[in-house]
């Protein structure tokens, strides 16, 4: 099968980009995994497929797997780049969009030619509801790993997340700590990994190890969540610039119940077909 795609990122953290309204495509783990081969397929860290809603109240469905295969609820980076996909693909010309996925329907507005910002909704603190394991809901949590006891913070923006504050993030124990915490059994669904360091109250620097991928240049629920984790603890104001390896986000977050909003670019690469 013969597919279209666009290879896009949001800071350096990579997609490729199905339309899967004028396109007939069925996606397995396997092909999914040969696409975001850097070798044999396209490459990226996400494939994004875009989908007719399920809900009259949403323009859009879009689905995201991983580079390993899973289906995954949520992709910060990967919903600015999907709004500006679909205004390309000529598929819509709103500048607003409400689309579906599978951790409810996202508010995103294209700003200008390249920045989009996003409304993912009240991030979700319940332990059991991350879901990450623990007697009850608090702002930080003791987690064991190899006979060492870390702080973390565990917030799910739909998609779970770890957060640990570090010193320096180039110094962070990203690849030995990223892998064990992202299969840590108090996290049944694993989790995404973010390691913080924070240089103000509204300045800060995120490395994520993401699960179903490893480290990636930008993680936009990543730096949501560890946002959240900072303002829990009294770190940070409601508005924070969030620097990645591949560049920075602005987060906007109130307090709890409240909306986390998240703006930045988005990148189209190039336009390609692909036998899928
Ligand atoms: N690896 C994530 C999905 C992609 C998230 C990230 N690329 C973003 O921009 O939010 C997960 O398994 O939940």
């Amino acid at each position: 099968m013969r597919v279209k795609f666009s290879k896009m990122h949001g800071l350096g953290n990579d997609f490729v980009m199905l339309d899967g309204i004028s396109q007939k495509i069925k996606l397995t783990p396997e092909k999914i995994r040969r696409l975001a081969d850097r070798c044999l397929g396209v490459g990226c860290d996400q494939v994004l497929l875009v989908e007719s809603p399920r809900t009259p109240e949403a323009d859009f469905r879009y689905r995201i797997f991983n580079a390993d295969g899973s289906e995954v609820e949520n992709c910060g980076n990967g919903a600015r780049c999907f709004a500006r996909f679909v205004r390309e693909r000529r598929l819509t010309g709103k500048k607003r969009l409400r689309v579906e996925t599978a951790a409810g329907i996202l508010l995103l507005k294209v700003l200008d030619s390249d920045r989009v910002s996003v409304d993912l909704g009240a991030p979700v603190l319940e332990p059991e509801q991350i879901p990450f394991s623990a007697d009850r809901r608090a702002d930080s949590y003791p987690l064991e790993i190899n006979h060492e006891t870390f702080t973390i913070g565990a917030v799910s923006m739909g998609n779970p997340h770890a957060v640990l504050l570090v010193e320096d993030v180039t110094e962070a124990p990203v690849d030995r700590l990223g892998p064990l915490l992202e299969c840590h059994p108090r996290f049944p669904q694993k989790v995404n990994v973010g390691f913080l360091q924070i240089d103000s109250r509204d300045e800060a620097q995120l490395r994520v190890f993401e699960r179903g991928v490893g480290e990636t240049r930008a993680c936009g629920t990543g730096a949501c969540a560890a946002m959240v984790y900072a303002h829990l603890r009294g770190l940070v104001n409601d508005e924070v610039r969030i620097q990645l390896p591949g560049g920075a986000l602005t987060i906007h977050w109130s307090g709890p119940g409240q909306p986390v909003t998240m703006s930045g670019p988005t990148t189209t690469v190039f336009h390609g077909q692909i036998i899928l």
